[in-house]
């Protein structure tokens, strides 16, 4: 097939780990017979540098005629002036909400290889498989801000429509699992979360009969993250909890290096992202894990262009070459033992053209496997 893939490499960080899954895509696409296309274009930050915005519209306007976008991250030390006019997050907020991705899907599931290294005891985590829908265009994020002499307001806004085709997507991916979906909110405080209780349950009801609905306290939610992680299935949650909640479910996972994801609208390309910020901290280095990266552009072949085998070739290839140990330093304990980020992607391309194992076997998408 023909794709045409927009690649925003971003930040810091970014352009080092977007390198890599853009190399593993174009080694899908040689060893699968695809012709995909790739055009770069600035967000945040280097755009801010460039030209003052930081989602110029040739950006946008790229990524809208574009099958997919893969992009890296943005922000960092040099922009973070609480007084400046303009923000490389603006670009990625204005990106969301410019192509109507909604839906942002983020999977959590330690790879077991990984598992004994994690800060919380192996018997927790060794039956981990979540997945986090995130709504990622509404919300405090968007609502009404303004700042005055001593005072600053951010609002939250929900509408029932919006709570409605998120609680559907997480609905329906909560019935092909195991048909159990949490519903985080503060409903004991914010009017907002009580629309969001009442529509969650609604839909639920009417639409999803077989899909068990339960919900949960965001306070509470993020204490049974770590006390019960393999309770939960799937979880549905307004964009600033499920930004929250994901940080600390990547520790679940072993490193923010590992957490891909995918948002999604109802048509139009989709957006794919590692949930990790520009890590300022170890730019540079040429030591930041590029799992994320390569799973999101996994996620990328398997929710925009429908290419299942392809993706599943990809996770097994990642899960392969960590059950291997092909690991940068946040996942080892023995820094000499570590590989670079770029050292990891040949790997990673290395089993996507020899490991037999890694192209033929067959299973359903999301997070790792082998
Ligand atoms: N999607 C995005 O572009 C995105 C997401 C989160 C934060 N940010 C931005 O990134 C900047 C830094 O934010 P932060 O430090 O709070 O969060 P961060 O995710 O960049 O980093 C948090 C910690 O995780 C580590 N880390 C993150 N990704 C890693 C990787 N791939 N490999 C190894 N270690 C990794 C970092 O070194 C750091 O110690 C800020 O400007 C923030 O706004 C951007
Ligand atoms: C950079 C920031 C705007 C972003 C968010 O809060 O959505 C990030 O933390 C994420 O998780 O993608
Ligand atoms: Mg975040």
């Amino acid at each position: 097939m023909k794709a045409k893939i927009a690649v925003l490499p971003g930040d810091g960080i970014g352009p080092e780990v977007t390198v890599q899954a853009r190399r593993v895509l174009e080694m899908v696409g040689e060893n699968f017979d695809h012709e995909f296309s790739f055009e770069e274009a600035h967000v945040g930050g280097i755009a801010i540098d460039e030209c003052g915005d930081p989602l110029p519209e040739q950006t946008l306007n790229l990524c809208r005629e574009s099958d997919a976008v893969l992009f890296g991250a943005i922000g960092g030390p040099k922009w973070d002036d609480p007084n400046a006019p303009v923000r490389p997050e603006q670009g990625l907020l204005r990106l969301r909400r410019g192509l109507g991705v909604f839906a942002n899907i983020r999977p959590v599931k330690p790879h077991p290889d990984l598992i004994d290294q994690a800060p919380l005891k192996p018997e927790l985590l060794r039956d981990v498989d979540l997945i986090v829908i995130r709504e990622l265009t509404g919300g405090i994020y968007f609502g009404h801000k303004s700042r005055e002499n001593d005072v600053a307001v951010d609002t939250c806004t929900y509408s029932v429509g919006e709570v409605e085709r998120i609680v559907r997507i997480a609905a329906s991916l909560a019935r092909e699992r195991e048909g159990r979906l949490t519903s985080v909110d503060k409903a004991n405080v914010l009017e907002t979360s009580r629309l969001w209780r009442a529509t969650a349950e609604r839909v639920v009801h009417d639409e999803f009969p077989d899909v068990k609905l339960e919900h949960v306290l965001v306070d509470a939610a993020a204490m049974h993250l770590l006390q019960k992680p393999d309770y939960f299935d799937v979880i549905v949650t307004e964009n600033m909890f499920g930004d929250i909640l994901t940080d600390e479910a990547s520790v679940l996972a072993g490193s923010m290096g590992l957490l891909p994801s995918a948002s999604l609208s109802d048509d139009g390309p989709g957006l794919y992202e590692p949930i990790h910020g520009s890590a300022p901290d170890i730019a540079g280095l040429g030591i930041a894990n590029p799992y994320a990266a390569i799973s999101s552009a996994a996620m990328l072949l398997r929710h925009s262009l429908k290419l299942d085998e392809e993706a599943d070739a990809v996770e097994r290839a990642v899960a392969r070459a960590v059950h291997e140990g092909a690991l940068t330093v946040d996942l080892v304990r023995d820094e000499r033992k570590s590989m670079t980020t770029a050292e990891v992607g040949d790997r990673v391309c290395e089993l996507l053209s020899t490991c037999t194992a890694c192209l033929s076997m067959s299973s359903r998408g999301f997070g790792y496997r082998f």
